[in-house]
Formats: structure tokens, sequence, C-alpha cells
């Protein structure tokens, strides 16, 4: 069975420098504790650095396929080999300005599970979606696709993280209670077809979270802690976030 864990990760995106890397893996490694998880994501040209500093890192997406001819792909291995532990599969960035669909995205999974980094599932519906009442209809097909190509027991080693699209950087995060709903769907999907699994599974909430509103977000029972944007570039900002995830699992 997964250890559910709290959890604090760092997206950083297109963004972040060697200089970065320094200054943010010194604040981390200020408020580590063995009660939590802390992960950077930095572009793939930072990953050796990070890991150098000290502080778990993983990568922004990874190749579905193994090596050969694809241009410009990263290749699950080689990430593993370097030293990274996570991989994020399925942003919304992703899915959005790169076409990847929710078969791709599985297949991403299971490379990244085939070489032991443990990935990161991003789900989320987007504002349209959330307008029309779609949020766990979408937020299902997301997952379905894993537990249909790999069997529920693969979701034993990863982690999920609910991401809606409207709430990314727009300053608008969903309510510490409108997020809880989509995660307790989250865990009792899961938990009709293994109740041992869900209830080991660290779920992420991202969206929009800053210091300000992380300590009521991650108070939220199946809310265990946070994928984080724009606020993890900050070292006062993240390492706040991080501190208000310790004892909340
Ligand atoms: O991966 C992180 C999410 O996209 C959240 O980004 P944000 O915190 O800037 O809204």
């Amino acid at each position: 069975m997964a250890i559910r864990k709290a959890m604090v990760a760092g997206n950083w995106k297109m963004n972040g420098s060697l200089e970065l890397v320094k200054q943010m893996s010194d604040a981390i490694n200020d408020v580590k504790s063995q009660e939590m998880d802390i992960v950077l994501f930095p572009p793939f040209p930072l990953v050796p650095a990070m890991v150098a500093s000290g502080v778990s890192t993983g990568a922004q997406t990874v190749s579905e396929n193994t090596p050969g001819a694809f241009t410009g792909e990263v290749d699950a291995q080689l990430i593993k080999d370097l030293g990274a532990t996570y991989v994020l599969v399925g942003h919304s960035e992703r899915r959005s300005i790169y076409n990847e669909s929710n078969a791709t995205v599985a297949e991403k999974f299971a490379r990244a599970q085939q070489v032991g980094l443990t990935p990161i599932l991003c789900v989320g519906e987007s504002e349209s979606e959330q307008e029309n009442g779609q949020t766990e209809q979408v937020v299902a097909a997301q997952i379905d696709a894993v537990i249909e190509k790999l069997g529920v027991a693969a979701l034993k080693d990863s982690v999920i993280a609910y991401e809606p699209v409207w709430a990314i950087g727009t300053g608008k995060t969903a309510s510490p209670e409108q997020a809880q709903t989509v995660h307790k769907f989250i865990r009792d999907k899961i938990a009709s077809l293994d109740s041992n699994l869900a209830q080991g599974l660290t779920i992420l909430y991202g969206g929009s979270v800053n210091e300000k509103n992380s300590e009521l977000l991650f108070a939220q029972t199946d809310i265990d802690g946070g994928l984080i944007g724009g606020a993890s570039l900050k070292a006062e900002s993240f390492t706040a976030i991080c501190n208000s995830a310790k004892g909340t699992v």
C-alpha cells in the first residue's frame, strides 16, 4: 500500500536558473522534515543541479517512448539516471498546449513507472467544463485512462494532483470546500476499486496556491498537500507553504 504523506511540489514550468536552484535549495534544506515530502520540478537542464543540491527532484514531463528517433524528447531512464525520482504527467499545459490526450498521458505514466520514477498524475477540468457541471466526468475519464491501461494497482506508486485549469496562474483558487469535494470524489472513486490503496494515496491540490490560502486548503481531509506554480519561484512563499503542510496528513 502506498504511504500517504504530506507533500508540497513546486513546478517551475519554463522558469528558473542555476542561481534560483541554489537559493531555493538553501531555503528548503532549512524547512525539510520527515513528516512531509518536498519536491521541485525545474526545467530539464536544471535537473542535475537540483539533484546535487539535495532537494528531491522531478521532471515536468517525459516521453512515452523508449529511446529512438524522437527529436527533442527526453527518455524516462535518463531522467532516472540523473537522480530524479518523480515526473509530472498530464499537466494541463501539456494537455492543452501540446495536445496530450488521456491515452498519451497513460502511456507516459506507464513509461515513468517502468523505469522506477514516481508519476504525479495531473487532472482537472477547464472553466467551461466546470460551468457545465462536468468536473467529475472529466476527472474520472483522466484517471480511468490510467486504470484501463495499467489496472488500479498502478496508482499505488503514484500521486494524483487535482488542478482545476481555471485556477492555474489566475489567482482564482478553488475554495477549500470546493477542492475537498473533488478530492473526496477522486478518493471515493479509487476506493470503489481498492479501498486500502485509496486511503494510502497522496492527493495534491494545485491552482493559485500561496502562503495565505495553503493552510486552509491543506487542512481539508482529502487534501494532502499542493502542486505549486508561481509561488514555488519565491523562497519565502514556497517555504511558508511547506511549513503549512506539516502535520496535516
Ligand atoms: O503545476 C502547478 C500549477 O499549474 C499551478 O500553478 P499556479 O500555482 O501558478 O497557479
